[in-house]
């Protein structure tokens, strides 16, 4: 697995990264998120060598890995950097070459994802002469044409059509499930949600949540419950604010979100609530993965 370990970076007086540590498990998709300016970017170009840090290490299975080692990653940079007057197949088949495929492998594999990402027809074609969308569909293949071990992906999905995103998840799924690492960042939150196994939450150049997204909500749900009783059960919810332990959020009509500062408390509202008249439900609220981002990076 891919292993970052305390690294800390500065600009200058501006403290980038603070002791990021995290790791990308071997067929694991890893969701990276965070607000502009968090430090995904630097965060991946460290992982790529692209980019020096001051402290702390990146270890892959084990090593800190060189050049060779790294020509065997996969990475889709934020400032993209293909050549715009260059056909598409012939760059891609260009680069696998870099990477290491001999002629004929690195045409196969470029006819082949020209072909899942819908542009076989257009192969000849140079890049500029494609939409944005489509410039960023041999973007993605870019990274993946030499089959690497780990892909490290800024934002791959930005600019994306839903169908592209859809064939570019299935992409990601299918590299993963045959053991490929995958560290992919994004702002598009309910698609990380979708995507990843796992999830790094980065505020201000820190690591400030990390795991899975499901155990994550739980874990946010916490003490948060909603209460809907009967439009016509007479006085409503006034009653709920007087309840020792319970903190109200938010009342509309006969449905309240509450806090339960103390845990047993739920237990008294609920008595509380039949006694008064029909409970039509009681359950705890788990929070999307937005209120949970917004909560972390407050
Ligand atoms: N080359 C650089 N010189 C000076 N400051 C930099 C440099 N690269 C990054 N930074 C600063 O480091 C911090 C982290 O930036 P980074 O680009 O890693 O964030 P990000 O999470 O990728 O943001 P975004 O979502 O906007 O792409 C920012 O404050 C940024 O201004």
């Amino acid at each position: 697995m891919l292993i970052v370990d305390g690294v800390s970076r500065r600009f200058g007086d501006r403290v980038a990264l603070d002791a990021v540590s995290l790791s990308v498990p071997e067929g694991r998709m890893v969701g990276f998120v965070g607000a502009n300016g968090a430090g995904k970017t630097t965060t991946m170009r460290i992982v790529l060598g692209v980019l020096a840090q001051d402290s702390g290490t990146v270890t892959w299975r084990g090593r800190v890995p060189d050049l060779a080692v790294r020509r065997r990653f996969g990475y889709m940079p934020e400032e993209r950097g293909l050549y715009p007057k260059a056909q598409l197949a012939e760059q891609l088949v260009y680069l696998a070459r870099l990477h290491g495929l001999d002629r004929a492998a690195a045409q196969r594999r470029t006819a082949d994802l020209l072909e899942r990402l819908g542009l076989a027809a257009r192969a000849k074609e140079h890049l500029e002469s494609l939409s944005l969308g489509n410039q960023q569909r041999v973007q993605i293949a870019a990274a993946l044409v030499h089959d690497p071990e780990l892909l490290v992906l800024d934002e791959p999905f930005s600019g994306l059509d839903p169908l592209a995103v859809d064939a570019m998840a299935q992409l990601l799924r299918e590299r993963a499930a045959a053991g490929v690492g995958v560290l992919f960042s994004s702002h598009q939150l309910d698609l990380v949600d979708r995507l990843c196994d796992e999830l790094v939450v980065l505020h201000a150049g820190r690591v400030v949540a990390a795991g899975e997204p499901q155990e994550l909500r739980r874990a946010g749900a916490g003490s948060r419950y909603r209460l809907e009783i009967g439009p016509e059960v007479p006085g409503g919810l006034a009653w709920l604010p007087a309840v020792p332990g319970v903190r109200v959020l938010h009342v509309d009509g006969p449905v309240a979100v509450l806090e339960l500062t103390e845990p047993r408390a739920g237990q008294e509202v609920l008595a509380r609530a039949l006694r008064n008249g029909e409970v039509r439900a009681f359950s705890p609220v788990v929070p999307t993965l937005s209120e949970l981002f917004s909560e972390v990076a407050r």
